[in-house]
């Protein structure tokens, strides 16, 4: 059998499914590259890969798209990388820098901002541009609070607006992939999971960020019932933008 080509966001949010790939015999049947996540987005609709843990925003975009785990990156209110930073409160929010790796939070704050804030905002993605706020994800954001006025983590905001937790990648096939490789991907996925306090003895220490909380607590990698509502109704709202 040819190997499943899979990308992965390169990102300590998906250290845990790295290391459950890595620790199981299915590496061998994986032609494995990690990137950004606008980038595995951007593979898996022009099929350069097979399957990728790509933003949920750019699922519509994908042909014949099919999610084929119960494992997301996701979170239960804040999530602790995924931010609003600002000059000023969000209710004078009027300019928002958008993040070119993003594709969902970059959704996200469009859709906040709109629909819970009740704001016109100019948005931009021109990364020299001045703007009140900017959109940051990811490990960029790590110990960042402190350089600005006002952080708003979109998780919780998300969740204040309605109720609900938030997905903000899946994994997501473009072409029918044989079930026996998904039983035992899930497995390797559900493996990184169970260890990561393992996983957590090979990362970096970061003084200005707990690591250990976001991997154990902030992030919540099961996509349940509610995620996938979450999904659904996020998936609404951009279609309303
Ligand atoms: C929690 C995060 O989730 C992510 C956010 C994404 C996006 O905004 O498009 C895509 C993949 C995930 O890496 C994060 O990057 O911090």
């Amino acid at each position: 059998m040819d190997k499943i080509k899979i990308s992965a966001v390169a990102y300590t949010n998906t250290k845990a499914f790295i290391y459950g790939i890595e620790n199981s015999g299915i590496q061998e049947q994986i032609d494995l590259s990690l990137d950004i996540p606008s980038d595995c987005a951007a593979k898996v609709i022009d099929g350069t890969v097979d399957v990728g843990l790509i933003p949920v925003a750019a699922i519509p975009h994908v042909p014949h798209a099919t999610i084929i785990s119960d494992y997301c990156i996701g979170s239960v209110g804040a999530v602790n990388s995924v931010f609003i930073f600002s000059k000023v409160p969000a209710s004078q929010i009027r300019t928002l820098k958008l993040d070119s790796h993003s594709r969902t939070s970059n959704n996200l704050a469009r859709v906040l901002l709109k629909f819970y804030f009740k704001l016109d905002i100019t948005y931009t993605t021109d990364p020299d541009a001045e703007t009140d706020a900017i959109v940051l994800i990811g490990d960029r954001t790590f110990g960042k609070k402190a350089d600005y006025n006002f952080a708003y983590d979109m998780g919780e905001e998300w969740m204040k607006f309605t109720g609900l937790p938030f997905v903000y990648a899946a994994w997501v096939a473009n072409k029918p992939i044989p079930e026996a490789f998904l039983t035992e991907f899930n497995a390797a996925l559900k493996l990184g999971l169970d260890n990561r306090k393992e996983l957590l003895k090979t990362l970096p220490h970061n003084p200005d960020f707990d690591v250990e909380d976001y991997l154990m607590n902030k992030l919540d990698f099961e996509l349940t019932e509610k995620k996938r509502e979450a999904l659904s109704l996020f998936l609404s709202y951009i279609t309303q933008l």
